[in-house]
């Protein structure tokens, strides 16, 4: 007798072995069942939701032991074929769970409760057994047909487009729907309806009306309207038979507001240049990695857009990833003016039900572009023609829990599968992406020039440490002072920038130096103004501000350095009339206030945009003329080999802000390390020589794109044991891998201790070690297995961005 068995990845990441397990399939199921479909499975006491990764006939497990799958979760698989050995690929390439690949290329909905219900199509008709499950109603549920065993009519139904099935989402909302009116295709019908209203002189006003309309469908409003006629009237032809309500599927808008229609732009030589290189690897469906790196201005969303309008024109697909779509609302604009309703977006700003519906949208072919942020590389696209990150140097890429994956290699994986190019665009690459570029393995395209020849901003570099010894305490430089009062006079807009990365506002003793610390993290506690309290951006803890110090109870305690709000009302002190913006963490929190904030700086609606890191990117105001830096050292001094890399990213993205249009640019950057290279090379805005010297640096240190990194890190609540697995983690790489390989550690964490936990860390630097994963693998098994038992928590990155 032979069995249906299909393989399972279950939901159980915890547990030490990492494979499908084998479950017999129900005689009621065998047609229905497909790979990448979700089921529940008995495992151990529980069920637990699983993937169907395999079906086969044979299996090693006694029959007597075989479990069979409890229920189906999906009619219509919800992984393709390529998302199965994505994930098979992922599990070995950033070493993870296969479970937890899975589950990432899903919308957290489809991870959530939901249940199933089945839904007629307007004008079908159903076989007899199915008409006794749905009675007079236009759905039922997915249970209904389960208990009276028809499934495999069910999927034929799904096939034949008779029914669709929908995941209602139990706590977040669900498929939204509105009620319309259809009529009646049959003349007939409408006919016996006017007999019978033969005294009814609005009624048959309105079925006249309904003659001109067969099988269409409207809003009731609408009908009435046109038809002049009132709801009551229109209710009473409906029970007549002449017409019927349904309820139409409205997909939730993620778009507040209307955009007008842009053309293609007549290209600069470069970008002519550009554009021809990457078509011409899809003319020839190659997997070619294209990095484009053009100065800040020239034009690079410009290349993307065409490319894209080409794409679409061969009838394929094309994913778009930006490093945070809610911070850059201008980027969805501009690709929402070019390709309309051609394009889904998908980000952290939309809510669980939105993105399950611009999910929906590319699952079923309604969408060809998707704009999105890093998890929108798994959009479930099935003829992508290309791919493109903007800002690829940007760490947002890089996802910090299981699967520890890059969108860029993922992209890379893709475009092999689809066999169609990647563009990397940039104005300040990541030193790997550009290296490789020099090597040949990616193809350089360069933007020289801004795309109207427009120069690039002149920059100044303020020295603060001799405007403190001229006397100035405050945090503007005489010449950024002088630079702002010149631009409110002319009525020019400016952007002052706030550099916040690993700075904080923090309460100092000025007679002991004592800094206030998180009672469970080795962290400096982060002053909040409007609360009056001191926060931990690490584990949540808050207190009030101390009045005396805790530890030499002297009452000079006082918080120290500089948050935007200060900024702000410094600027008023000095510019009482100056109309400031401000756009942080805490004028952002409701949904769509960047776009709000943006679109009244926009309309020139005030003078000075005040920010953080989110207004470093993406922003083409052509009335800016100004882009203060007040600090731009805070980035520099981490501990971290990226620091200088990432500070001159940041100081050449945001100087790209200014003088975009016709008025010409400047750009001041105060600073008390001016004889940086990160800084002195951020004022010529090259490059290059930055590439060159860095390149120099990471070669004598022996850091990354020279070697390759992977960094272990493990926490105890207990510091003795965290150093002693820590130890055995160290001796054990050292017992396995080979001789080339560099070791380093343990040591501390560079926060040491983190919500009670202590962390120790190994970082292990190689160029070439066949054995790596192998080892690491069976390093995980071992934790996995016994270490967890013990409260360790152990994690390994293959690519960590900061180290
Ligand atoms: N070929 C062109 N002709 C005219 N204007 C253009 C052309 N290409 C781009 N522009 C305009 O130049 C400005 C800068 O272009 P864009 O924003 O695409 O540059 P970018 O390289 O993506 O910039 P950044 O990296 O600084 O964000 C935009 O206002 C854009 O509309
Ligand atoms: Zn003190
Ligand atoms: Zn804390």
């Amino acid at each position: 007798m032979s069995f249906l068995i299909a393989e399972v990845i279950v939901d159980v990441s915890t547990y030490h072995v990492d494979r499908p397990f084998d479950y017999r399939v129900p005689g009621e199921w065998m047609n229905v069942i497909e790979l990448g479909c979700r089921v529940k499975v008995p495992f151990g006491p529980r069920n637990v939701l699983g993937f169907v990764v395999g079906l086969k006939e044979e299996t090693d497990v006694p029959l007597n032991k075989l479990k069979a799958i409890t229920q189906i979760l999906d009619m219509e698989p919800v992984l393709t074929e390529e998302m199965l050995q994505m994930a098979k690929w992922l599990k070995n390439d950033t070493i993870c769970y296969e479970i937890d690949a899975l589950q990432v290329m899903l919308p957290s909905a489809l991870r959530a409760k939901y249940e199933k219900t089945i839904k007629l199509q307007q004008g079908q008709q159903l076989p007899l057994e199915a008409q006794d499950i749905f009675g007079k109603r236009q759905r039922a549920s997915f249970k209904e047909f389960e208990r009276a065993s028809l499934l495999p009519l069910l999927k034929q139904l799904v096939a034949e487009n008779i029914v669709t099935i929908e995941n209602v989402v139990k706590q977040q909302g669900n498929v939204k729907e509105i009620r319309m009116v259809q009529i009646t295709a049959d003349q007939q019908l409408i006919e016996r309806a006017s007999e019978q209203s033969s005294r009814a002189v609005k009624q048959r006003l309105l079925l006249q009306w309904m003659c001109q309309h067969l099988g269409e469908v409207f809003s009731p409003h609408q009908i009435c309207d046109e038809a002049g006629v009132s709801i009551s009237v229109l209710e009473a032809v409906i029970d007549k038979g002449a017409a019927q309500f349904i309820q139409e599927e409205v997909f939730r808008d993620p778009f507040t507001k209307e955009v007008s229609r842009t053309q293609a732009l007549q290209l600069t030589d470069e970008q002519q240049v550009a554009l021809q290189a990457i078509t011409t690897a899809m003319d020839q469906q190659i997997a070619q990695t294209f990095l484009l790196h053009g100065v800040t201005g020239s034009g690079k969303t410009e290349v993307y857009l065409q490319a894209i309008q080409k794409v679409l024109e061969e009838g394929k697909e094309a994913i778009m990833l930006v490093p945070e779509i809610s911070l850059t609302p201008q980027m969805t604009e501009r690709f929402r003016s070019r390709f309309g309703e051609m394009v889904a977006v998908m980000h952290s700003g939309l809510s669980v039900g939105e993105k399950y519906d611009e999910w929906r949208k590319i699952q079923q072919g309604k969408v060809k572009v998707v704009v999105g942020a890093r998890s929108a590389i798994f959009a479930p696209f099935t003829n992508i023609g290309l791919i493109i990150l903007d800002e690829e140097h940007e760490s947002t890429y890089k996802q910090e829990d299981s699967p520890r994956y890059h969108a860029r290699d993922v992209a890379i994986w893709r475009s092999e599968y689809y066999k169609c190019p990647i563009i990397l665009g940039s104005a300040t690459p990541a030193l790997e992406s550009f290296a490789r570029a020099k090597k040949g393995v990616y193809t350089l395209l360069s933007l020289k020039h801004r795309a109207l020849h427009q120069a690039l901003p002149t920059v100044f570099i303020a020295d603060m440490r001799e405007e403190l010894r001229q006397g100035n305490r405050s945090m503007f430089s005489q010449t950024l002072i002088e630079a702002i009062r010149a631009r409110l006079e002319k009525n020019e807009q400016m952007v002052l920038f706030l550099n916040r990365r690993g700075y904080s506002s923090f309460v100092l003793c000025r007679d002991c130096g004592t800094v206030v610390q998180c009672p469970n993290c080795d962290i400096s506690l982060t002053y909040h103004r409007t609360t009056e309290k001191l926060k931990c951006h690490y584990c949540g803890y808050e207190e009030h501000v101390p009045q005396i110090c805790p530890q030499c109870q002297s009452d000079h305690i006082r918080y120290f350095g500089t948050g935007t709000q200060k900024v702000e009302e410094e600027l008023y002190k000095l510019f009482p009339e100056a109309r400031v913006i401000r756009m942080d963490v805490d004028t952002t929190k409701h949904k769509g206030a960047h776009e709000e904030i943006l679109e009244t700086f926009g309309a020139g609606r005030a003078d000075i945009l005040l920010g953080t890191q989110m207004i470093a990117k993406g922003l083409d105001f052509p009335n800016i003329t100004l882009v203060g830096v007040l600090s731009a050292d805070t980035s520099l001094h981490l501990p971290d080999y990226r620091a200088a890399e990432r500070t001159f990213q940041l100081l050449t993205q945001v100087s790209g802000r200014a003088g975009r249009h016709d008025k010409p640019g400047e750009v001041i950057i105060q600073t008390y390390t001016p004889e940086h290279y990160a800084i002195e090379l951020a004022k010529t805005q090259d490059y290059e020589p930055f590439y060159e010297r860095e390149m120099f640096l990471r070669r004598r240190s022996n850091y990354p794109p020279y070697y390759f990194v992977a960094l272990i890190q493990l926490s105890h609540e207990d510091v003795m044991t965290a150093a002693e697995y820590a130890g055995r983690v160290a001796d054990w790489l050292r017992g396995n891998l080979s001789n080339q390989v560099a070791i380093i550690g343990p040591t501390t964490a560079s926060i040491a201790r983190l919500q009670n936990r202590y962390r120790y860390q190994c970082l292990i630097k190689y160029k070439i070690e066949p054995n790596l994963i192998p080892v690491l693998q069976r390093l995980l098994a071992m934790y996995r297995a016994e270490w967890v038992k013990q409260g360790i928590l152990m994690t390994v990155d293959l690519d960590p961005s900061t180290i």
